[in-house]
């Protein structure tokens, strides 16, 4: 891990998905606990936005640079319309009321959780010089796999220009199952300086091996593989690593249920991983002597009070002052984890705060505040290329407040997500969202 002296200031940008209108629990994330514990709950699209624009503001207001990706369409008609559902907009949804699966799936709105966005490359990393983004294909699951030609738009709308950015197809096969950074971390000293890239997956497809024998592994090793190529990273500055599969199936179903990383520091469990301690010392040939591990252990903080509690969910962010985790408020009600974390500030170690954040609306299917976000080191040059007004500020936050409450329902039952009524809601909201963000071609595709 050199310090590249010539590299332009960078930035980390955190791009938070908002939350959509039609936010609700069907119970369609298979080895997701929450997801599955609440399924048929009434949610709250209202505050389910509110809390995700609340953290949002408040990183902005700590001074880091803070992005918006925006919510996609829904129901999602146009595809409906591709997989046979035809008639007006009334008739297609009276069809998928009768469709569950379909219905659910095209309403879900599971986009918000942008770590499962794509996979992004800073240009300090590419062979090229250009920021990289591969959609994720999300294909293990119905209600994600639709995600991916909306995220892919929506990225090529943002980072809107060929000499700084460069776009991806999906990867194109079930073999290349791939859910976005969620799976992937990289160190650093500054973000400016060449990365190392830790890609953690839950199978080989090619290789075979250890696999979870409940709930699917949804990422591959291969699909980790095809964007080191793609997005022109040098071999040498990856690691791959296995998922352990027992944690899987304990509900770990991405790795950042269970590890976080940012410039030199990992804060993992100590069950994370296949093979812990060759992950553990590859990262540390690759990244140098200023490289350091927080490992929790088993014995003070479990499998299952990870899970429940999404401590690892957490943002790990740099301050003046070192390091602060941006965690759930659930950690300070789980006794294991609210004890581990007050000894974890005054332990010496790189991490010196921790801030809590209300998110139940999103903790309740599974997303917790790392969830919520897609990491984008971004120079100088390169932000000042972006397209839209999609960089948090005191006016857009206050826009986006005024438009949620306007636009957003309080409630929100699955029996209702066939109702022409939340389509027009939707529609309507998009299209004045489009107008706030500068953004005019952004729905344009799913007409
Ligand atoms: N990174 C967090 C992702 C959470 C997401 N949950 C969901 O899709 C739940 C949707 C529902 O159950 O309605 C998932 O499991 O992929």
């Amino acid at each position: 891990m050199k310090t590249n002296r010539t590299a332009n200031q960078a930035y980390e940008v955190n791009f938070d998905g908002l939350v959509g209108n039609t936010h609700n629990y069907a119970g369609l994330s298979y080895g997701n606990v929450a997801s599955a514990t609440n399924k048929g709950q009434v949610s709250s699209p209202k505050t389910a936005a509110l809390q995700g624009l609340a953290k949002m503001k408040a990183l902005a207001d700590m001074g880091l640079k803070q992005g918006i990706l925006p919510p996609h369409c829904r129901p999602y008609l146009s595809y409906a319309k591709r997989i046979g559902f035809l008639g007006s907009d009334a008739q297609i949804l009276a069809q998928l009321s009768q469709a569950p699966t379909y219905l659910n799936a095209l309403c879900s709105a599971s986009n918000m959780w942008v770590a499962n966005a794509a996979t992004v490359t800073p240009s300090a990393d590419s062979a090229d010089g250009r920021v990289h983004f591969t959609p994720a294909n999300l294909a293990t699951m119905l209600h994600r796999a639709v995600e991916a030609p909306q995220t892919a738009h929506a990225l090529r709308c943002i980072f809107n220009h060929p000499d700084y950015f460069a776009h991806h197809e999906p990867l194109p096969t079930y073999l290349l199952r791939d859910e976005g950074a969620a799976n992937h971390t990289r160190f650093c000293q500054t973000y400016g300086d060449t990365g190392v890239h830790l890609f953690v997956y839950g199978y080989s497809e090619f290789e075979g091996g250890e696999k979870p024998q409940k709930y699917p592994a949804r990422q591959t090793k291969e699909s980790f593989e095809a964007i080191m190529r793609r997005h022109g990273i040098a071999p040498e500055n990856c690691v791959f690593a296995q998922q352990h599969p027992d944690v899987i199936d304990q509900g770990v179903f991405h790795n950042d249920v269970i590890s976080v990383g940012n410039q030199h520091v990992l804060f993992t469990h100590e069950k994370a991983f296949l093979e812990q301690n060759r992950v553990y010392q590859s990262l540390q040939e690759k990244c140098g002597t200023s490289f350091e591990i927080v490992e929790v252990p088993d014995a003070m903080v479990s499998v299952k009070d990870a899970v429940s509690s999404y401590l690892f969910n957490s943002q790990l962010i740099s301050t003046e002052n070192g390091m602060t985790l941006i965690a759930p408020s659930q950690c300070q009600d789980n006794f294991a984890v609210n004890t581990y974390l007050k000894h974890l500030v005054i332990a010496h170690n790189p991490i010196t705060d921790v801030k809590y954040f209300d998110l139940k609306q999103s903790m309740a299917n599974g997303g917790g505040p790392a969830c919520l976000r897609l990491r984008v080191v971004l120079t100088d040059a390169e932000l000042a290329h972006l397209s839209g007004n999609v960089i948090l500020t005191e006016r857009l936050y206050n826009q986006l407040v005024d438009w949620v409450n306007a636009h957003y329902r309080d409630t929100l039952s699955t029996d209702a997500l066939a109702d022409i009524a939340l389509y027009n809601e939707s529609q309507n909201a998009l299209s004045e969202l489009s107008s706030l963000l500068e953004l005019d071609t952004l729905y344009q595709h799913t007409n």
